[in-house]
C-alpha cells in the first residue's frame, strides 16, 4: 500500500549527536528505559488528541478508541510502537527528531565529565526521550501521520543515529505514529513477548490509556500476527484515581519515574484526595537529586495538569511557588473547564485554591520528614535548600513553616554543614536573649572568623553563619521566626540587653568616657570617610570592625546589587574600635597627627577588608602601609 517518494537526508544537530553517543556508551546497563521513553510518548500523543478532540471533535473520526499497541517480530528482529494519537508534520517531525529543543541544553553538556556513572545519572535527569532508542536499535523508522491530515501526507523518517536521518512521504493508513526499532545483537532479549510485557506492566500501569500487546498466540504454529488480537497490558486506569490503600510503594515509584523521567526512586511523596469548596487529587513528589536544570530560570516546574483525568498541560506553573519548582507529579481537577488554557489558569479562583493547597502539602510533607527523619531530610535540604531559602520572599503567607525548614551553619556546631534549625536555636538559646543573631559573609569562614562575632563567643550566645548568594536575600524577608527578631551581627547598634550584667554595662560606659578624646581624634582624622567613629561592644580580640547602620544596605546586599549591574548607593559605615587593644592603645598615643591618620585609615581599611573582602582603592592602602612598615624597620635597626 505504501506508496513511496523522493527521500531527503538531513544532518542531525550538533547536540543530538552528542547525546545519541553518549546514550549508548552510558546507558547500556539501563537498557530497557527505552520501553518506558517511547511508551510514554505513544501515550502523550494520545491525550494530546483526546485533548485536541474535546473542541475538533471530526480529529478522531472513526478510529475513537485511543491505544498504544507494542509488538515484537522475531524474525525480523523489530519492536513497533505504535499509537493512533495525534501523529507529527513533516515540520513536527523535523524539530522534535533532529534537534533538541531544551533550554538549557548546552549547560547540560557543558556539565557532563567524561565519568560514566555520573553522566549516565546526568543523562537520566537531562530526559533521554525519543533517542533512547538508539539504545536498543541501530535502526530506527518512525512512520506518522497527523491526525485531521490525508492519508497521503503521513512522513517517513530513518536514522541509524550515526549523525544523520532521511525523510520521505508516505502514505499511512492509520492516524499516530509507529515507531520501528531494528534491534541491535546485544538487545535480542527484548524479542521476547514476556519480558516486554513484564517491563511495560511496570511502568505503564498507570497511563490512562491501555497499552496493548497480542494476545499470546494459540499452539497453533499457524497462528498469523496481522490476525492477531490485541489485549491490554495495563488496567488504563490512572493511578491516582485509585485509592490509596491499593497502591504499593513499588507502584508509587515506578509511577514516579515514568512522570518524572528520573532513575532514581523519588524522596518521599504525597497522594491527596481533596473534596469541599474545590475538588481535586494530587499526587506530588519530592526528588532525590536535583534535575540538571534546577538553577536554570526557564527549567520546566514538574507539575501535570489534568481535568477530570484528561490529560491538559505539562508544566503548569500556576499550581505550585517557584520555590517549590523541584516538586514533581500531576494535579487532576474536577472543577476546571476542559478547555482551560494558561491564561485562564493564571488569574483564576479554581488554580489559587489548588496551588494553596499543594504548597501546604509539600511544606507540611517536609516538616513530617524533618521531624521524622532527620538524616533523610539534611539530604533533602543539601540537594533543595537553597531553591527553599527563595521562599519566605515569595509566599510570606507561608514564610513561618518555610522558616521552620530552614537549616543553617552555626557557632554552636562550628562547622559549615547546614544542620541547625530556628526551632534549635531558639531551644539553647538563654531566656534573657531577645534575638536570633546572625551574620551573612562571602564564605562560611569569612562568616566565622568575622570580628563581630567575639562577644558572642565569649558570652557563649549561638550565632548563624549564612554565606550562600541567596542569604542575605533570604534574611532581608525574615524578620521574626515564633515572635523572636532576627538581628544581624554586623549591623546597627548592638544592644545585648540583659545578657549584660550591670557590671558590664558601668564598665562599658567608663570606657566610653575614657576613650572620649581619642575617639574625637580618630573622628578627625577620617572624616567623611565613615559615618561614625565609637566604642565597640563586641571586639574582644580584634581592633577595630565597621559596622552597617540599621538603615543602610548591608555589605551582601550591595555585593549582590553591584554583580546584578545595578547601581548600588554608597554607604558608610560606621568604624568601631576596641580600646582594649594594643594596638588601638599604641596608636591612640602617636602625637604626630599626620602618622596617627596613617595609622587610623589603616585600622579602617583593615576593618573594611574583613568585612567586605575588598577595598575601593587597595592600592592606596598598600602604599600606605608600605610606608608604615618601612618606618617601622627604621625604628628598629
Ligand atoms: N509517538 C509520538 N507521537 C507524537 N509525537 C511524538 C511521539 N514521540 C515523540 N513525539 C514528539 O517528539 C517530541 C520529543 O520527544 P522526546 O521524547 O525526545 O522528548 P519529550 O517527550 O518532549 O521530553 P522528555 O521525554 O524529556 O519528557 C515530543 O515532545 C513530541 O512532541
Amino acid at each position: 500500500m505504501t506508496e513511496t517518494r523522493q527521500t531527503e537526508t538531513h544532518g542531525f544537530q550538533t547536540e543530538v549527536k552528542q547525546l545519541l553517543h553518549l546514550m549508548i556508551h552510558s546507558l547500556y546497563s539501563n537498557k530497557e528505559i527505552f520501553l518506558r521513553e517511547l511508551v510514554s510518548n505513544a501515550s502523550d500523543a494520545a491525550d494530546k488528541l483526546r485533548f485536541k478532540a474535546l473542541s475538533e471533535t471530526n480529529l478522531l473520526a472513526d478510529d475513537a478508541e485511543l491505544y498504544v499497541r507494542v509488538s515484537a517480530d522475531k524474525d525480523a528482529g523489530t519492536i513497533t510502537i505504535s499509537d493512533n494519537g495525534i501523529g507529527m508534520t513533516r515540520e513536527d517531525v523535523m524539530a522534535n527528531l533532529g534537534t533538541i529543543a531544551k533550554s538549557g541544553t548546552a549547560e547540560f553538556f557543558g556539565q557532563l565529565s567524561g565519568d560514566q556513572a555520573k553522566d549516565s545519572q546526568l543523562i537520566g535527569q537531562f530526559g533521554v526521550g525519543f533517542y533512547s532508542a538508539f539504545i536498543v536499535a541501530d535502526s530506527v523508522t518512525v512512520r506518522t501521520r497527523v491526525a485531521g491530515a490525508a492519508k497521503e501526507d503521513g512522513v517517513e523518517w530513518q536514522s541509524r543515529g550515526e549523525g544523520e536521518y532521511d525523510l520521505k512521504a508516505i502514505t499511512k493508513e492509520r492516524r499516530g505514529t509507529d515507531i520501528i526499532l531494528h534491534l541491535r545483537d546485544d538487545a535480542e532479549e527484548f524479542l521476547d513477548e514476556s519480558r516486554l510485557r513484564s517491563i511495560i506492566n511496570k511502568y505503564s500501569e498507570h497511563l490512562s490509556i491501555p497499552v496493548q500487546m497480542p494476545k499470546a498466540a494459540d499452539d497453533s504454529e499457524e497462528a498469523d500476527k496481522t490476525e492477531s488480537k490485541w489485549e491490554a497490558v495495563n488496567s488504563g486506569k490512572a493511578l491516582w484515581t485509585r485509592d490509596k490503600s491499593e497502591i504499593s510503594d513499588e507502584e508509587y515509584k515506578d509511577f514516579y519515574k515514568s512522570v518524572a523521567h528520573d532513575f532514581d526512586e523519588p524522596l518521599l511523596w504525597s497522594h491527596n484526595k481533596v473534596e469541599g469548596t474545590s475538588e481535586y487529587t494530587s499526587l506530588l513528589y519530592v526528588p532525590k537529586r536535583a534535575p540538571w536544570d534546577l538553577w536554570n530560570r526557564d527549567s520546566q516546574h514538574g507539575i501535570k495538569l489534568y481535568v477530570k483525568r484528561v490529560f491538559i498541560m505539562d508544566d503548569a506553573e500556576q499550581l505550585m511557588p517557584s520555590y517549590l519548582r523541584f516538586v514533581r507529579g500531576l494535579m487532576d481537577s474536577n472543577d476546571l473547564p476542559l478547555n482551560v488554557s494558561r491564561e485562564i489558569l493564571q488569574d483564576n479562583k479554581v488554580t489559587r485554591a489548588m496551588r494553596n493547597g499543594s504548597t501546604k502539602k509539600v511544606l507540611s510533607m517536609l516538616s513530617k520528614l524533618a521531624k521524622d527523619d532527620e538524616e533523610k531530610y539534611l539530604e533533602f535540604w543539601k540537594t533543595f535548600g537553597a531553591v527553599l531559602k527563595e521562599g519566605p520572599a515569595e509566599d510570606s503567607a507561608n514564610g513561618e513553616k518555610i522558616a521552620g525548614l530552614l537549616r543553617f551553619a552555626s557557632t554552636h556546631t562550628d562547622s559549615a554543614e547546614q544542620t541547625v534549625s530556628l526551632d534549635q536555636y531558639l531551644e539553647r538559646k538563654p531566656e534573657a536573649q531577645k534575638s536570633i543573631y546572625y551574620i551573612v559573609a562571602d564564605s562560611y569562614e569569612a562568616a566565622r572568623d568575622n570580628p563581630a562575632l567575639e562577644i558572642f563567643r565569649k558570652k557563649g550566645l549561638e550565632v548563624l553563619l549564612l554565606s550562600e548568594r541567596i542569604d542575605e536575600w533570604l534574611m532581608s524577608h525574615l524578620t521574626d521566626y515564633k515572635d523572636v527578631e532576627f538581628q544581624s551581627v554586623t549591623r546597627g547598634d548592638l544592644d545585648l540587653g540583659d545578657l549584660e550584667d550591670s557590671a558590664d554595662k558601668e564598665q562599658q560606659k567608663a570606657t566610653e568616657e575614657a576613650f572620649k578624646e581619642p575617639l574625637e581624634r580618630f573622628t578627625k582624622a577620617l572624616g567623611d570617610k565613615v559615618k561614625k567613629v565609637r566604642v565597640t561592644h563586641r571586639l574582644t580580640d580584634s581592633p577595630a570592625c565597621i559596622i552597617t547602620d540599621e538603615n543602610d544596605m548591608s555589605t551582601q546586599m550591595a555585593k549582590l546589587m553591584e554583580a546584578a549591574g545595578q547601581k548600588v548607593p554608597e554607604t558608610k559605615y560606621i568604624l568601631e574600635l576596641n580600646p582594649e587593644h594594643k594596638l588601638v592603645q599604641r596608636v591612640t598615643e602617636v602625637t604626630d597627627e599626620d602618622k596617627f591618620g596613617q595609622w587610623a585609615n589603616l585600622i579602617l581599611d583593615q576593618a573594611t577588608l574583613a568585612e567586605r573582602g575588598s577595598l575601593k582603592d587597595p592600592a592606596h592602602f598598600v602604599t600606605r602601609l608600605n610606608k608604615l612598615m618601612l618606618e617601622l624597620t627604621e625604628s628598629t635597626s
